[in-house]
């Protein structure tokens, strides 16, 4: 494979080129769609046989129907098993992100009075049951397993399952289980992949299906996620990892390239992209990335190999304006801001799952330990979706009281606005409410 990185100049792009540019990865994904879609349909109908029977061909790993759950043995050999500074890490930066989500915890909504009479507020209550979606495939990720936890059961949520890939002798990674438990998730199952999906969505003999799923994943899981979504919410698209740094000359070159590296370690479907009006910088960033690539350990670097010569690489453009443009049009990710006046240029980015602000803040410091959610939009989908939060766990249902006054105040309004609607039995509801047995609708 060629060691480069891609060098391209906003400006002279074809529209082509700034569309295969801006989907990266989603070709992937649509691709892989039609090859999940069979795996997805055999869980449906036939359940833990097909789920079984995929995990022995995508993960080789065989499992009988009654090894799918992790037992509470297993939870307690992994926590024995794991390193003391591994849990206490764990423990210090899932305390962040406690801290962090819990003040996204709704207060009670007050009521408000709209009209004499008429008082409204809402309630929030969580979803009945989730389904956390944690990796298992080109990396562990306990990480994922507290992102998805903490603000799942901050939210109150009386389910809350997680399926992961086994590991290859069939255990479950054990970081991910002292997470989870950690976090109070005590129903575990080591299935991943697409079949993991619908064994969620679809329910089989061992899984109860779920009402809500959610988490990371790559194209195979994104794939199947978008397969399953009209039997189960499916929350925001979290696919292959994708990170944008906007920069001006006063960028340190050699920052800049470390954290260009970050998520372009992912694996070969990620993205990792420089936006800078300075040709200096750039030139900087690729000869040290042209240096670094070398020394990381493969198969890492034959995915950031791939990434600086496939979604990734450098877009030079004449301005910072014009660079925060292009940000919004490719709404990354994760974005970090590397410029003179950090604040000005933040009040020019609309379109980003993450926007880190300075040069003391690697991609690596918020994927793990800042606090806000390291689960974030993909795709260009930064445009529409937030990042995993509490609120993902909630819905919303509108509170109404009316008294007597307050129909006699509303009343009139609706009964017009039925009638020219042409809805007679609205009307009635309100003009024949106190005389029982009259019933005479304008049609
Ligand atoms: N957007 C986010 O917030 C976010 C966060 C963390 C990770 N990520 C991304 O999540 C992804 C994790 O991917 P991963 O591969 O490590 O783990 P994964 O668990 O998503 O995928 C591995 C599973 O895919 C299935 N699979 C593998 N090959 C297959 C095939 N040929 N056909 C059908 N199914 C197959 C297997 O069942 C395997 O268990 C990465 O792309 C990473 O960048 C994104
Ligand atoms: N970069 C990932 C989100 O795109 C999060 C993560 C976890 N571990 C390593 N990275
Ligand atoms: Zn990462």
């Amino acid at each position: 494979m060629d060691l480069k990185v891609n060098v391209y100049v906003w400006g002279d792009l074809s529209p082509e080129e700034r569309r295969k540019l801006l989907s990266r990865s989603e070709e992937d994904i649509a691709r892989v769609e039609e090859a999940v879609r069979p795996v997805v349909e055999a869980v449906r109908t036939e359940g833990d046989a097909a789920l079984l029977r995929f995990t022995r061909q995508f993960d080789g790993v065989v499992l009988s129907p009654d090894r799918l759950r992790v037992t509470e043995e297993e939870f307690k050999a992994a926590e024995e098993a794991l390193p003391e500074e591994i849990r206490e890490s764990l423990d210090y930066v899932i305390e962040n992100v406690e801290r962090f989500h819990r003040t996204q915890v709704p207060e009670p909504s007050p009521m408000v009075e709209v009209r004499p009479g008429v008082m409204a507020g809402e309630r929030a209550t969580p979803v009945p049951s989730c389904g956390l979606y944690v990796p298992r495939g080109r990396g562990s990720f306990p990480s994922m397993v507290y992102m998805l936890a903490v603000p799942a059961r901050l939210a109150g949520v009386p389910r809350v399952v997680m399926v992961t890939p086994p590991e290859k002798d069939g255990s479950v990674n054990p970081a991910c289980l002292y997470a989870a438990r950690r976090c109070g998730v005590h129903e575990v199952y080591r299935v991943g992949g697409a079949q993991a999906i619908a064994a969620l969505a679809y329910g089989t003999e061992s899984i109860a299906p779920v009402s809500m799923i959610t988490g990371p994943g790559s194209a195979y899981v994104t794939a199947a996620k978008r397969l399953v979504a009209h039997v189960v919410h499916t929350g925001l698209p979290a696919g292959p990892s994708e990170s944008v740094i906007l920069a001006d000359e006063s960028a340190d070159p050699w920052k800049v390239a470390l954290d260009l590296l970050v998520e372009a370690e992912h694996g070969a479907d990620s993205a990792a992209l420089l936006v800078t009006p300075s040709r200096e910088l750039a030139g900087q960033v690729e000869a040290h990335l042209l240096s670094c690539i070398p020394r990381l350990p493969s198969p890492r670097r034959e995915f950031v190999q791939a990434v600086f010569s496939g979604y990734g690489g450098i877009i030079l453009v004449d301005s910072i304006e014009e660079g925060a443009e292009v940000v919004n049009e490719w709404a990354p990710e994760h974005l970090q801001l590397r410029t003179s006046d950090l604040f000005a240029t933040l009040k020019l980015i609309r379109n980003a799952g993450e926007i880190l602000l300075g040069e003391h803040l690697p991609f690596s410091l918020a994927n793990y330990a800042t606090g806000p959610n390291a689960v974030l939009p993909t795709g260009r989908k930064a445009k529409v979706f937030s990042p995993v939060s509490v609120r993902d766990f909630l819905k919303f249902s509108s509170v109404i009281h009316v008294s007597e006054e307050g129909l006699a105040e509303l009343g009139p309004h609706v009964v017009r606005l039925a009638e020219y609607e042409g809805f007679p039995a609205h009307a009635a509801a309100i003009v024949h409410r106190d005389t029982p047995g009259s019933y005479s609708p304008r049609g």
